[in-house]
């Protein structure tokens, strides 16, 4: 561990996702350098079982909530407020797609992503912003995106999610500099995580690529992501706002989507 051990010692977090993968790992890591944390997403049973799991390193509270749902997240809140009576940090980071050329995307698919992925987002980000950290004077947002830097072939709908999300961001952190709130990104490139499970061949085959062609040779891991979600956290980062850290190993820099999905299409 190479944050100090309680570096977050009072501090609440709500992890959106946090049932699984990257989600997990970073209220993994946040309640093992001291924080409070409460954990969401839609599937009341096995988000019941991560929290069990993640108690045995230090509180975490629950609630099933579809982020989509602005009543859902507004009880959310309230619960939040009502077990802890403070909320410092926010990791959006409950969000996913599907993989699919953009002609074959239905108007339904098209919508589902953006209301996942971009809606979600706005929706926890202002209302959690309405019961905290606006009054508190004080917060901090992180944002979890995908690294589209150069579009998102394959997967057209969470790239257009995505960048609307990382827009968002550099607004949201103009508006609520005022009120000492930070707002970041953190891009993945691809990670081994449960995520990853949800796809099937031949997007498996596509994965294996795209490890190939990535210039460190490898996916990247949970807790990269979660170091670096810690560190906006954290006052380490503390005149930073409005930016993106990628985690993704320079394929925002270098790699070849257009090629690969080329080759899985003709495959
Ligand atoms: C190609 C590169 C691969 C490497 C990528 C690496 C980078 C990124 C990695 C990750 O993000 S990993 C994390 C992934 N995790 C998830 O994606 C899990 C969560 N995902 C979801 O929950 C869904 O994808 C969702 C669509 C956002 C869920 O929404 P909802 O529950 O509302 O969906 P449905 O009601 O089931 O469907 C709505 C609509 O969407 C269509 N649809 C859903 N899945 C697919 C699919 N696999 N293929 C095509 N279409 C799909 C579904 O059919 C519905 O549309 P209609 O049929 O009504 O038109
Ligand atoms: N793994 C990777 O390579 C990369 C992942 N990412 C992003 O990182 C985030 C985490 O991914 P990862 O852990 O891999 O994938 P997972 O599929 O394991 O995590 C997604 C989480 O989001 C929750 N979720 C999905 N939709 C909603 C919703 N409407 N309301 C509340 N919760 C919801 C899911 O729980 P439930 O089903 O119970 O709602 C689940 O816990 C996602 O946004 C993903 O797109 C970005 C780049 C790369």
């Amino acid at each position: 561990m190479m944050y100090a051990a309680n570096l977050f010692e009072d501090k609440v977090a709500l992890v959106t996702g946090g049932r699984s993968g990257i989600g997990y790992g970073i209220a993994e890591a946040l309640l093992k350098l001291g924080a409070k944390v409460a954990i969401c997403s839609r599937k009341e049973a096995p988000l019941a079982e991560a929290a069990e799991q993640l108690s045995k390193l230090g509180p975490c509270r629950y609630q099933a909530c579809d982020i989509r749902d602005g009543a859902q997240v507004e009880r959310l809140a309230e619960r939040i407020k009502s077990e802890y009576g403070r909320l410092d940090l926010l990791v959006n980071n409950a969000g996913g797609q599907f993989p699919s050329l953009a002609r074959a995307i239905s108007d339904n698919g098209w919508n589902a992503v953006i209301n996942t992925n971009l809606n979600g987002t706005f929706y926890v980000s202002r209302i959690m912003a309405e019961h905290f950290f606006i009054p508190q004077a004080s917060g901090n947002i992180v944002n979890i995106i995908v690294n589209m830097a150069r579009g998102f072939p394959g997967m057209a709908h969470t790239g257009a999610a995505r960048a609307g999300v990382e827009n968002l961001t550099k607004s949201l952190a103009q508006e609520w500099a005022t009120y000492n709130v930070r707002v970041n990104c953190v891009a993945p490139g691809t990670i081994i995580s449960s995520g990853l499970h949800t796809y099937a061949e031949p997007v498996k085959a596509l994965l294996e690529e795209m490890k190939a062609d990535n210039l460190m040779g490898r996916h990247g891991r949970v807790e990269e992501v979660a170091n670096a979600v810690l560190f906006l956290a954290s006052p380490l980062s503390s005149y930073t706002s409005g930016t993106t850290l990628y985690v993704d190993g320079l394929d925002h820099l270098h790699s070849d989507r257009m090629r690969l999905v080329n080759g899985v299409r003709s495959s």
